[in-house]
C-alpha cells in the first residue's frame, strides 16, 4: 500500500523564550492514498502545526515526513496538493473568476478557463459577478474550496472546510468531497465539527498535547466490537423482543444487543426471528466520536 502521508517520530518545538512545549511530540502516522482522514483534537493539540508541516510552512525539529512519496518542501510535491487554510486571505477587489485564474496560473494549469468555471459550478458560485469583498462568509469559504480543488490535486488538505457554510451547503460540500474520494484523491480534514468528520472520513486520528493518542478506522475507534444496532419492521412484538434480550433505544425505535462473535450474533438473530420480528437493518453500534475524543484526551492528561 502506498501512503499519501507518512510521518515518523515527527517533532516540532517552536522557538521563543524557554523553547515552549513541544507542539508535535513524536508523531507516527500513515495515511493511505485514497482515504478520507480526519485529524481531531482540542485547541492547541497540534493540528495546525501538523498541517503546516505537511505544507512545509513549518520546519519540523526532528523526524521524517513524506507527502505523496516525496519531500513536502519540493515544489513539485506542493503542486499536487490542494489546500484550504483555516483563515482565508482573499483579494477583496477581485472577482471569483479572476482569483481562481490567478491560482490556476500559479499551479501551472494551461488554459485554466474551463477548469475555473467547472470548479466554480461545483461549489455553487457559477456566474457570481460580485467582488469578493461583497461575498458572505460562506461564499468566501466556497471560493477557497474551489481554489483547493483546481487542477484535481492528489491530496486535499482542508482546515475547517465547512466553516460558515449553511446546512444545505455542508451537504453539498460532503457530496463534493465524496466525488473527490471516488476519483482517488486523499482527503485530509481538520475540523472541530465531529459530525462532519465522521460523515466524510473513514479514518480518524486523535491528537492530544502533540501526540497521536488514537488512530484507525472509524469502526475500530468507535465500535465496541460486541454491540450491534438493529431495526425491525413495524409490528414487532416488543415484550417478546425484551424477553429475548434485546434492548430498545429510547430515541429512534432501534434495538441493540450484545454478541461477541458471528455465531452468537446468528443465535441472537434466530431468537429475534422466533418472536416474529422481521429484521430491516443490522450494524455495529458506534459510540459517539465526541465521547471517544473525551476519553482519549483524558487518558493523555
Ligand atoms: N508560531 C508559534 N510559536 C509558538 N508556539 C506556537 C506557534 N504556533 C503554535 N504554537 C503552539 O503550539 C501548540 C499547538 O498549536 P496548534 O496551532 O498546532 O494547535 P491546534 O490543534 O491547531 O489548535 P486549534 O484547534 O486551536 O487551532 C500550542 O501550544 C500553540 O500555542
Amino acid at each position: 500500500m502506498t501512503f499519501a502521508i507518512e510521518a515518523v517520530a515527527l517533532r516540532k518545538r517552536y522557538g521563543g523564550l524557554g523553547g515552549g512545549r513541544e507542539a508535535l511530540a513524536g508523531i507516527d502516522l500513515q495515511v493511505p492514498r485514497g482515504s478520507g482522514f480526519g485529524l481531531i483534537g482540542l485547541n492547541g493539540a497540534g493540528k495546525t502545526t501538523f498541517i503546516k508541516s505537511l505544507l512545509s510552512v513549518v520546519r519540523p525539529t526532528s523526524g521524517h515526513l513524506r507527502v505523496l512519496g516525496g519531500d513536502p518542501s519540493d515544489p513539485a510535491i506542493r503542486a499536487r496538493i490542494g489546500y484550504l487554510p483555516e483563515r482565508l486571505q482573499l483579494p477583496h477587489a477581485w472577482r471569483a473568476t479572476e482569483f481562481l485564474a490567478s491560482i490556476a496560473r500559479l499551479k501551472g494549469l494551461g488554459r485554466p478557463g474551463p477548469e475555473v468555471e467547472r470548479q466554480l459550478a461545483r461549489v455553487g458560485l457559477a456566474g457570481e459577478a460580485k467582488r469578493i469583498g461583497a461575498f458572505s462568509k460562506g461564499m468566501k469559504q466556497r471560493l477557497g474550496l474551489a481554489a483547493a480543488l483546481l487542477g484535481g490535486p492528489e491530496l486535499l488538505i482542508l482546515d475547517e472546510p465547512t466553516d460558515g457554510i449553511d446546512p444545505l451547503g455542508r451537504a453539498e460540500v460532503r457530496r463534493l468531497l465524496s466525488e473527490e474520494l471516488a476519483r482517488g484523491a486523499t482527503v485530509f480534514l481538520n475540523s472541530h465539527l465531529l459530525s462532519e468528520t465522521v460523515r466524510i472520513c473513514d479514518r480518524i486520528g486523535i491528537l492530544a498535547k502533540g501526540r497521536l493518542v488514537r488512530e484507525g478506522s472509524l469502526d475500530s475507534l468507535c465500535g465496541s466490537g460486541t454491540r450491534h444496532r438493529l431495526r425491525f419492521a413495524a409490528g414487532a412484538d416488543r415484550e417478546r423482543l425484551l424477553d429475548a434480550g434485546f434492548l430498545p433505544s429510547a430515541e429512534d425505535g432501534a434495538w441493540s444487543c450484545e454478541a461477541a462473535d458471528p455465531e452468537s450474533l446468528g443465535a441472537r438473530l434466530d431468537a429475534a426471528r422466533a418472536t416474529g420480528a422481521l429484521l430491516l437493518e443490522l450494524a455495529p453500534e458506534l459510540r459517539d466520536l465526541e465521547d471517544v475524543l473525551a476519553e482519549a484526551v483524558e487518558a493523555a492528561a
